[in-house]
């Protein structure tokens, strides 16, 4: 483009350089012709001069005379000064037969000057002066002639020379204000353009930026849902649900409070498990019909005091939301979360994170309770609610090596209720079953917490008292064996009622391994039962007994 603009510029210049070069050569004529003519002029002076001399004898009219000799030397020197090298012939002709005429006037001179005025008039007459100016006269003519004839040639090629120079000036300024134009509009698009793709990169950059903040903040999510799907697959009992589920609830929902609750078996009310953000406030109960959330079966966000609000209460500000999402496993409705935010745009109540929390809440709570309901089962006998011989065995090992570890004692006593099989056949098995649940209920209202109480099989049961010396044991039986032989079971019209034997061994007087303090308490029940029934009988010491 500057290469297009350069050459544009050029042009008139170029042009302007041929004008000025016919304006040279116009200068250049002018002034051969003004040399020519000065020649002619100074010669016809000096001619002028010499006549008025030689016809009136006054010096002074030789003035003329003078001055046009006087001036022939420097009009020649011009002349020759000039001559193009074609003319130089011809400027050399001029010179002598100027020179000639000069010498002719000055013998015609010095004759009169010599009183010789008759023969100065005859040298006049012979016109030999007259011819020599004659032909200078023609020499000098044509030559003008040919000089204006030259000029005029010139002043034609100036004017034309002119005229083009200037339109091709107007064409090349033209010419450049369109390059020059396209060029600044050429700029000016690939500067919008450029500034538009700037524009574009920086709205590019600010999304691609917030895309990747959100998409940390639903790796963090995903990574703490997992991470609380994780922990509650090892949450062993709905109980546990209340300490595991704040901690991450707490992380996944940042700006609310709230609680999960659960229905009862009986389905008529919801208890709280697990609560977040709200202190130490005790929580209520739920009723199915406080809730619209359970009523309509579907999550339902309320501004408080303007939508419509449950009747199970708020602890959020009074400009906060509530939301309650009923949990669902299989299609079955089993809890509800209910969460308390500052405002609808907080953090942590945005439609599709609440939605999956509480449905993955909903299949892992469902799981709590379907892994509680089977350790239930492998563990717990469904008759009288005990625990069952598998987990008396286990506990059994774990305990014993508690008591080495800690040097404790720990006791089993043997309760086999009397003559079972009678009750059987009097009552039936429903009137023996009644009995057994009595049973069962007497055995673990009498026992600790720690200790486990579990039906060993059939009429048999085995409590294993932790940290519990013979004595203490022995004490216990005997109190469990009374209270049995007080229990009087209305069946039928009729009452039921019961006595047991039981047998009592403790680590480390009567055995040291499990299976030998099984096997002690089992024979001192042999024993009681041998020696009469309804009675507690003591292991014998072993012989090689070591003190605890
Ligand atoms: N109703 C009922 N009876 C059971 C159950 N399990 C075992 N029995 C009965 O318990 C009785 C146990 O009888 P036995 O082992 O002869 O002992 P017993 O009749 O209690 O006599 P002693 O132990 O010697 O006092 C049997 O009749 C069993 O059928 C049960 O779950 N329910």
């Amino acid at each position: 483009m500057i290469v297009i603009v350069a050459c544009l510029a050029t042009l008139p210049y170029m042009s302007s350089r041929q004008a000025n070069d016919t304006l040279d050569a116009l200068k250049t004529g002018a002034s051969k012709e003004r040399a020519y003519n000065a020649v002619l002029t100074l010669l016809k002076d000096a001619e002028t001069g010499q006549r008025g001399y030689l016809l009136g004898s006054d010096e002074s009219f030789l003035e003329p005379y003078k001055a046009g000799v006087g001036g022939m030397p420097a009009a020649l020197d011009e002349l020759r000064r000039l001559a193009a090298p074609e003319e130089r012939a011809l400027v050399e002709k001029v010179a002598a037969l100027s020179e000639a005429k000069i010498a002719e006037m000055a013998e015609t001179i010095r004759l009169k000057k010599s009183g010789q005025a008759q023969a100065a008039v005859d040298r006049v007459a012979s016109q030999r002066g007259k011819i020599l100016m004659d032909e200078l006269r023609v020499l000098l003519g044509r030559q003008l002639g040919a000089l204006a004839e030259h000029r005029s040639q010139l002043r034609e090629e100036i004017t034309a020379a002119l005229r083009y120079n200037i339109a091709l000036a107007i064409g090349a300024s033209l010419a450049c204000l369109v390059v020059i134009g396209s060029a600044l509009y050429i700029a000016a698009r690939s500067l919008r353009e450029r500034s538009d793709a700037a524009r574009q990169a920086q709205t590019l950059a600010a999304s691609n930026a917030l895309l990747a903040e959100q998409a940390a903040v639903r790796a963090e999510r995903l990574s703490l849902t997992a991470q609380m799907l994780q922990a509650l697959d090892s949450v062993k009992s709905p109980l546990e649900l209340g300490q595991v589920l704040p901690v991450f609830l707490r992380q996944l929902l940042p700006e609310t409070s709230g609680a999960v609750y659960l229905y009862r078996n009986s389905r008529d009310f919801l208890e709280p498990k697990a609560q977040w953000g709200m202190g130490d406030t005790d929580m209520d109960l739920v009723t199915p019909d406080d809730c619209w959330g359970l009523r309509l079966g579907r999550t339902h966000r309320a501004a408080n005091g303007h939508d419509l609000c449950c009747a199970h209460g708020h602890s959020g500000s009074a400009a906060g939301v509530q939301i309650c999402v009923p949990m669902i496993s299989q299609g079955e409705v089993i809890g509800l979360m209910v969460l308390h935010a500052p405002s609808q745009q907080a953090t942590g109540v945005e439609p599709e994170l609440v939605a999956t929390v509480a449905e993955q809440l909903g299949l892992a709570v469902s799981n709590v309770s379907l892994r509680e309901s089977l350790r239930q089962q492998s563990t717990v006998d469904p008759l009288t609610g005990m625990y069952n011989r598998r987990f008396f065995d286990e506990s059994l090992k774990r305990e014993l090596l508690r008591a080495r570890r800690t040097r404790t004692a720990c006791a089993v006593v043997m309760v086999d209720l009397d003559h079972f099989k009678r009750i059987n056949d009097t009552y039936g098995h429903e009137g023996g079953d009644l009995i057994l649940k009595a049973a069962a209920r007497v055995l673990l209202e009498r026992v600790r917490a720690s200790d486990i109480a579990s039906r060993y099989g059939g009429e048999e049961f085995v409590l294993l008292l932790p940290d519990c010396s013979a004595d203490a044991a022995l004490k216990c039986a005997e109190q469990i064996r009374h209270a049995l032989t007080g229990l009087a079971i209305p069946y039928l019209g009729q009452t039921i009622s019961v006595t047991a034997s039981l047998g009592v061994a403790a680590w480390p007087q009567h055995a040291d391994g499990e299976q030998e303090l099984l096997k002690a308490a089992d024979l001192a029940l042999y024993e009681a039962k041998k020696s009469g029934r309804n009675r507690v009988v003591a292991a014998p010491a072993r012989s090689d007994a070591a003190s605890a």
